[in-house]
C-alpha cells in the first residue's frame, strides 16, 4: 500500500510568454516551464490520528479534516465533467466554520475536491500532507498550477497499489485542470499542462490536436520581477469575461489579435529571431494594457526597461500586479542590467530572477527508498517541518538536479 510510505511530489511554475487572458477564449498561446521554482508536497502517514491534515505554512494554513466527516461527503466527480457543484457547496460548508480568507479558501476547497473525488473512501487513512513552494504566491508565476498538479499526483499515487511511481502525466493534467478551476474558475489548462509535462509548449483550449512541443534554438533567458502588488488570476479573469461580454466586438477583435501574436511569436521563437521576439513583446504588453490587466507598479518595469534600452518588458500572468517578464536585447550590457535589477530592487522593493525557461515537468521521490539515507530522509523532513526554512534551504534539499540529488522520478 502507498499509503504507508512517506513520499514527495513535485511541479514547477510556469512563465507565460505570449496569449496570457486570450488562452481562456481558445487563443494559441506559448508558455514555458520555470524549472527551477516549484511546489513541493510531502506526503507523510500518520499512525496516531483519525484526521488527514494540511499543513500549507507559505500562507499560514494549518487544518485538520476527520476521516469520518469527509466519508460523509458523497465524492462523485468524474473526469471530463464541469467541477460538480454539490461537492463544491458540501466542502464549502466543512470549511464554513474555519472563516478562511480567499487565498485559504481556494487551496483548501483545490485539495479536498482533488483528494475527495481521486482517492475512494477505502483507501483514506490518515496522513499529513505539508506543501512549501519556492513560488511567489499568486504573483502569475503559476503557483496555483504546480500547487494543483503536486496535489493530483500525490493522490494518484495514495490510491495505487504499486510501488511509489509517478502516474501517468495525462491523468495528472487533467486532475490539475480541475484542481486550477476550484481556485480560480475558468482556466484555459495551460499552466496545467506546463506543470505536468515542463518545457514549452505552444497550447491551445480544447484543441482536438495535443499542445505543440516548441524547441527554441538556444535557451531563452529571461528576467523575471516580482513587483509584491498582490492580485488574484480568479478576479482578473472575471474582469476581462464581463469587459468582453459588454463589448464584444471591441475584444473579440483584440483577443483574436492575440492569438494571431501568439502563432507568430512561437514561430520567431523557433526561428531564434530575437528582433521579432522582442518587437512582439511589447506589442503583446499593449494588449494586455488594451485588456485592462496592467498596473501602475508593472508599468514602471516596463519604463525602466525603456529607459536604459535593454529589451523589452511585457506583465507575464494574469496581471494586475504579480511579475514581469523581460527578454533582453543580446547586447544589453551587464552593468545596465545590474542596474534595472538594483534600480527596481532599492527603489521598489521589487525582487528580480534571472531564468532559463523550460526544464523538468512534475516528479515524485519515494523517501522510503534505499537510495534516500537517514540523515538525508531526516533533514528533508525537517526542511519541510519548520516554517523558518528559506528558498535556499529548500532548493537545496529538494530541487530536482539540485545540489543534494533525490531520486526523483519524471
Ligand atoms: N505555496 C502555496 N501553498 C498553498 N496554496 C498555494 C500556494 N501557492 C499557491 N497556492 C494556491 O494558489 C492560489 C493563487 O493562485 P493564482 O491567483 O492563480 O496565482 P498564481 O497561480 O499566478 O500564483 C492561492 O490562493 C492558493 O489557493
Ligand atoms: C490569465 C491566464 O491566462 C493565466 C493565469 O496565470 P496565473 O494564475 O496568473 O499564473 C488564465 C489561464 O490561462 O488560465
Ligand atoms: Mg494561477
Amino acid at each position: 500500500m502507498t499509503s504507508s510510505r512517506t513520499f514527495a511530489t513535485s511541479a514547477p511554475g510556469k512563465v507565460i510568454i505570449f496569449g496570457e487572458h486570450s488562452a481562456v477564449y481558445g487563443k494559441p498561446a506559448v508558455a514555458a516551464s520555470a524549472s527551477s521554482m516549484r511546489s513541493y508536497l510531502l506526503v507523510q502517514p500518520d499512525v496516531k490520528d483519525t484526521d488527514i491534515s494540511l499543513l500549507f505554512p507559505d500562507i499560514k494554513l494549518e487544518l485538520q479534516c476527520a476521516l469520518e466527516q469527509l466519508s460523509a461527503i458523497t465524492a462523485s466527480h468524474t473526469l471530463g465533467e464541469k467541477l460538480n457543484p454539490a461537492l463544491t457547496s458540501a466542502i464549502a460548508s466543512l470549511l464554513e466554520e474555519h472563516k478562511l480568507p480567499a487565498l485559504q479558501h481556494s487551496a483548501a476547497l483545490c485539495f479536498l475536491y482533488l483528494y475527495l473525488s481521486i482517492v475512494p473512501a477505502s483507501e483514506r487513512t490518515p496522513t499529513r500532507f505539508t506543501l512549501r513552494s519556492t513560488l511567489p504566491v499568486g504573483a502569475g508565476l503559476g503557483s496555483s498550477a504546480s500547487v494543483s498538479v503536486a496535489v493530483a499526483q500525490a493522490c494518484l499515487t495514495l490510491c495505487s497499489h504499486d510501488s511509489i511511481t509517478p502516474p501517468p502525466r495525462d491523468t495528472v493534467n487533467k486532475w490539475a485542470f480541475v484542481g486550477e478551476t476550484c481556485i480560480h474558475g475558468d482556466p484555459s489548462g495551460i499552466d496545467n499542462a506546463i506543470a505536468t509535462h515542463g518545457g514549452a509548449l505552444l497550447f491551445a483550449k480544447d484543441s482536438p490536436t495535443p499542445p505543440r512541443r516548441l524547441v527554441p534554438p538556444s535557451p531563452i533567458v529571461t528576467v523575471l520581477t516580482y513587483t509584491r502588488i498582490p492580485r488574484s488570476t480568479k478576479t482578473l479573469v472575471a474582469g476581462v469575461r464581463s469587459r468582453y461580454e459588454a463589448e464584444p466586438e471591441i475584444f473579440g477583435p483584440l483577443l483574436e489579435s492575440m492569438g494571431a501574436l501568439a502563432e507568430r511569436g512561437c514561430r520567431a521563437l523557433e526561428e531564434g529571431d530575437l528582433a521579432t521576439t522582442l518587437q512582439l513583446v511589447q506589442v503583446c504588453h499593449g494588449q494586455l494594457v488594451a485588456l485592462g490587466v496592467s498596473h501602475p507598479g508593472l508599468e514602471v518595469v516596463r519604463v525602466l526597461t525603456d529607459e536604459l534600452g535593454i529589451g523589452q518588458t511585457k506583465l507575464t500572468g494574469a496581471g494586475g500586479g504579480g511579475c514581469s517578464l523581460t527578454l533582453l536585447n543580446n547586447d544589453a550590457p551587464e552593468e545596465v542590467v545590474t542596474q534595472f535589477k538594483s534600480e527596481l530592487q532599492e527603489r521598489y522593493g521589487y525582487e528580480t530572477f534571472e531564468t532559463t525557461l523550460g526544464g523538468s515537468g512534475c516528479s515524485i521521490v519515494d523517501l522510503d527508498d534505499a537510495r534516500v539515507d537517514k540523515n538525508t530522509r531526516q533533514t528533508v523532513l525537517d526542511v519541510f517541518a519548520s516554517t523558518e526554512s528559506s528558498r535556499e534551504q529548500l532548493d537545496n534539499w529538494l530541487l530536482p538536479e539540485g545540489p543534494t540529488s533525490l531520486p526523483w522520478q519524471f
